[in-house]
């Protein structure tokens, strides 16, 4: 059995963590943190977990989580993880970290997108957590840094076409997200009155999330990808619909692109391709680890629209988290995370 540790056990994506893993079959939580309900069980804060993890929170504790606990996930604000990270590599204990702190490839990326106190990593091995992109590294890796929810759904809608050189450089994309996305932290903007029969975009062209996206989907070009990034909150709880306005070298019909996507994601369980016509729903990926992609050719301007939809704390959060903790214990992929999604 696979012994799990998890900070941040009562935010959002510590929750869904707990939801995935008291089903699986090779794994047993050891440890939950949390500063502000600690001595309580977590079915005691969330009564959907009742019987199926009644575990007690501890207070946080890196010493002895490391000790007990053949992985950590760190579901915290980014920041934290990188503080932790190398003693745990010392004692051979493997870190997931939720947050950003090991997505970049260059850590001065991270320092000037994402504000407050950090740790330079230097020298420890870490490998961005896709693993339609990198499972092989992530078999490999101690530290494994999941990927931000945006640039997941951007990520797996854009890498075939990338890939296969169809399009060009200079992407615009347009992302809605549901509230959970920001975390169960109260603030003004995610209250019911201002969320509730609203869409508003925030974060104009300087979300943190540009960064991750153009250094991803730059190595999948081979050359410079310069991403436009409009997110939105949509007044709905979980989900990303990520819609990616991309210009052809040359005309396509979309049955050739319908043949591309197919044929790159043909071994990818988690990513389903959309049969022309079709597009993707939040409500098909609902509280599941599936990507849906879809597409449209608009011969007029000559312009691919792509549309791909995640669940935000599954695909895009703990389900991705989970599914490299199978990887990297040489666990079958699926395992836990063979959920149909809940419709309607
Ligand atoms: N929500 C989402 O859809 C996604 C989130 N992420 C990332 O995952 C991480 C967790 O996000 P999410 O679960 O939404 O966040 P939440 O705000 O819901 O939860 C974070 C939890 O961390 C604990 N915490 C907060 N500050 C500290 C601290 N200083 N030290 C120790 N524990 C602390 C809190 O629990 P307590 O008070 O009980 O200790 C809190 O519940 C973040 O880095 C986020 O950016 C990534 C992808 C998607
Ligand atoms: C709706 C909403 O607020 N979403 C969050 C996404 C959180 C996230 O994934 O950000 P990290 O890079 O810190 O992991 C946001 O836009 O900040």
């Amino acid at each position: 059995m696979v012994k799990v540790g998890i900070f941040g056990a009562t935010g959002y994506t510590g929750v869904e963590l707990i939801r995935i893993l008291s089903k699986h079959e090779k794994v047993e939580i050891k440890y939950l943190s949390s500063q502000s309900y600690n001595t309580k069980a977590i079915s005691d804060v969330y009564s959907s977990l009742i019987g199926f993890c009644d575990k007690v929170l501890e207070e946080v504790d890196f010493q002895k989580a490391m000790s007990e606990c053949d992985v950590i996930f760190t579901a915290l604000p980014s920041g934290h993880a990188s503080k932790i990270a190398r003693e745990a590599v010392k004692k051979g204990v493997k870190v997931i970290d939720l947050g950003a702190d090991f997505r970049f490839d260059d850590y001065s990326v991270y320092k000037e997108w994402y504000s407050g106190d950090y740790e330079d990593y230097g020298d420890i091995k870490r490998v961005y957590g896709i693993p339609e992109i990198y499972r092989d590294d992530i078999k490999e890796a101690q530290v494994v840094g999941n990927p931000g929810c945006y640039p997941t759904s951007v990520i797996l809608g854009l890498m075939p076409l990338l890939k296969n050189g169809i399009i060009e450089g200079n992407i615009i994309v347009d992302s809605k997200s549901g509230v959970s996305g920001a975390g169960h932290n109260p603030s003004y903007n995610n209250m019911y009155a201002e969320c509730n029969e609203n869409i508003k975009a925030y974060n104009v062209a300087k979300h943190r999330h540009i960064p991750e996206m153009e250094q991803e989907l730059s190595k999948i070009f081979g050359e410079k990808v310069s991403v436009v990034f409009t997110p939105h909150l949509a007044p709905m709880t979980r989900g990303i619909l990520s819609t990616m306005y991309c210009k052809l070298k040359k005309d396509m019909d979309v049955n050739t692109v319908y043949n591309i996507y197919t044929d790159f994601y043909k071994n990818e369980y988690f990513v389903k391709v959309l049969k022309p016509g079709n597009y993707p729903a939040t409500k098909n990926v609902y509280g599941s680890n599936f990507c849906h992609i879809g597409f449209e050719v608009d011969k007029h301007t000559n312009t691919l629209i792509v549309m791909s939809a995640i669940d935000n704390l599954v695909k895009g959060a703990s389900g991705q988290a989970v599914q490299n903790m199978n990887i990297m214990f040489g666990i079958e992929e699926n395992t836990a995370l063979d959920i149909v999604p809940i419709y309607p």
